[in-house]
């Protein structure tokens, strides 16, 4: 029988290549999203869109009576570290209590499990480079990734005393576009380290700058786990058929477990395009953690079907590059 789910933020970055990558699978895909970031291109035409917002309780009830979803999956919310900061009311009620109120209303609705974009901000910035496994110490340095933590914490609570399958996942850093060419990350303002280099790369942006090239490690830039979205949305696929079929509640990185420097990926957007990118040296960004990288033996036992497709940086930047060219003719359309 085929399953529904319900993706908040579907028209997101994460959420349309998820969606895509679901639907590609058979599964039958409901999105709600107000568009607040996310862009109405990027919804499949496969899918039932509801525009609307995940604080809407009513909404909510009624989406859950009428469309019986077997399962959601919770993208929806706000995503900008530093503004975080500035605003941390914004980011414990559009994230914390939002997850809340949709947690409450999954419960009333008997609707037995979820899927949850939690992220690599939960964890020690000062974790010393080696791997992180999900036991690791956590310390959100942000109300992002506090407001991210405190929802897992949630998550677990509700899930033990109502008995709602998890699947919790922790994203490193999430680059790329879809391969096929439908979807890619369109937020113009977006603030990723490969987004910004693709920008420049396609001409869209002068320079780009490198936040700190005096860090401990071994050229002096930050390193991260940069996974392709697309494996990111397979990761989905595999944890939504494992948890609809076992239950319980699992929490995983997703990442490759190997990490980047901030100018090893500009190199690769280089070698894509056969053209330098001027990366400026500047001052070390605040808040930015030396090295983050997955410990992912947890995600490779458990989902031995999860198999990525496009671990190299050329393929993450290719990708990347191509949509923000194609974004150009979106854009003018
Ligand atoms: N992009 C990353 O590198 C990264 C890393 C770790 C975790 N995450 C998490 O993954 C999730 C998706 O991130 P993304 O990069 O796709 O962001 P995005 O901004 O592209 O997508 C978020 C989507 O949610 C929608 N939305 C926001 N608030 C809403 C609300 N109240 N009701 C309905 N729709 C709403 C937006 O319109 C947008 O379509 C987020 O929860 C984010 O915290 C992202
Ligand atoms: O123009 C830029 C943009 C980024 N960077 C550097 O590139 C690295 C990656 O930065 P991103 O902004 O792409 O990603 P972050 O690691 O800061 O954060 C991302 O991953 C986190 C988890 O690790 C959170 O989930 C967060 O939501 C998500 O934006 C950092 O060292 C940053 O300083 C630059 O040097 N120049």
């Amino acid at each position: 029988m085929t399953s529904k789910i319900l993706v908040t933020g579907g028209a997101g970055y994460i959420g349309s290549h998820t969606s895509y990558a679901c639907l590609d699978e058979g599964f039958e895909v409901v999105i709600l999203d107000d568009l607040s970031t996310g862009v109405a291109h990027a919804i499949s035409p496969e899918a039932r869109f509801i525009e609307g917002d995940v604080a809407d309780r009513e909404l909510l009830a009624r989406i859950f009576k009428e469309e019986k979803p077997d399962a959601v999956l919770h993208f929806a919310g706000r995503i900008v570290v530093p503004e975080s900061v500035e605003n941390p009311i914004k980011y414990y009620q559009e994230n914390t209590c939002t997850s809340l109120g949709l947690l409450h209303e999954m419960v009333k609705a008997d609707i037995g499990t979820i899927l949850f974009s939690s992220t690599a901000a939960v964890y020690d910035p000062d974790n010393g480079g080696d791997a992180l496994p999900e036991d690791a110490l956590k310390v959100p340095l942000s109300p992002y990734g506090q407001s991210k933590l405190m929802t897992e914490a949630m998550i677990r609570d509700i899930g033990v005393a109502h008995g709602l399958g998890a699947g919790i996942l922790r994203y490193f850093n999430v680059a790329g576009a879809d391969p096929k060419g439908r979807v890619g990350q369109s937020t113009p303002n977006a603030t990723h380290l490969l987004k910004i280099a693709s920008q420049v790369a396609t001409g869209k942006r002068e320079f780009m700058e490198v936040y700190g090239e005096d860090y401990e490690t071994r050229d002096g830039t930050c390193v991260r786990d940069y996974i392709h979205v697309s494996d990111l949305a397979s990761a989905h696929v595999e944890t939504l058929k494992h948890v609809l079929s076992v239950g319980g509640q699992i929490t995983m990185n997703c990442g490759y477990g190997r990490g980047a420097t901030v100018k090893e990926v500009i190199a690769a957007a280089e070698r894509v395009t056969g053209s330098p990118i001027d990366a400026r040296p500047a001052d070390r960004r605040a808040g930015d953690a030396p090295s983050l990288v997955a410990d992912v033996s947890r995600i490779r036992e458990t989902l031995p079907s999860w198999q990525p497709k496009h671990e190299t940086l050329e393929e993450m930047a290719e990708t990347a590059i191509a949509w923000e060219e194609k974004l150009k003719t979106l854009n003018s359309a």
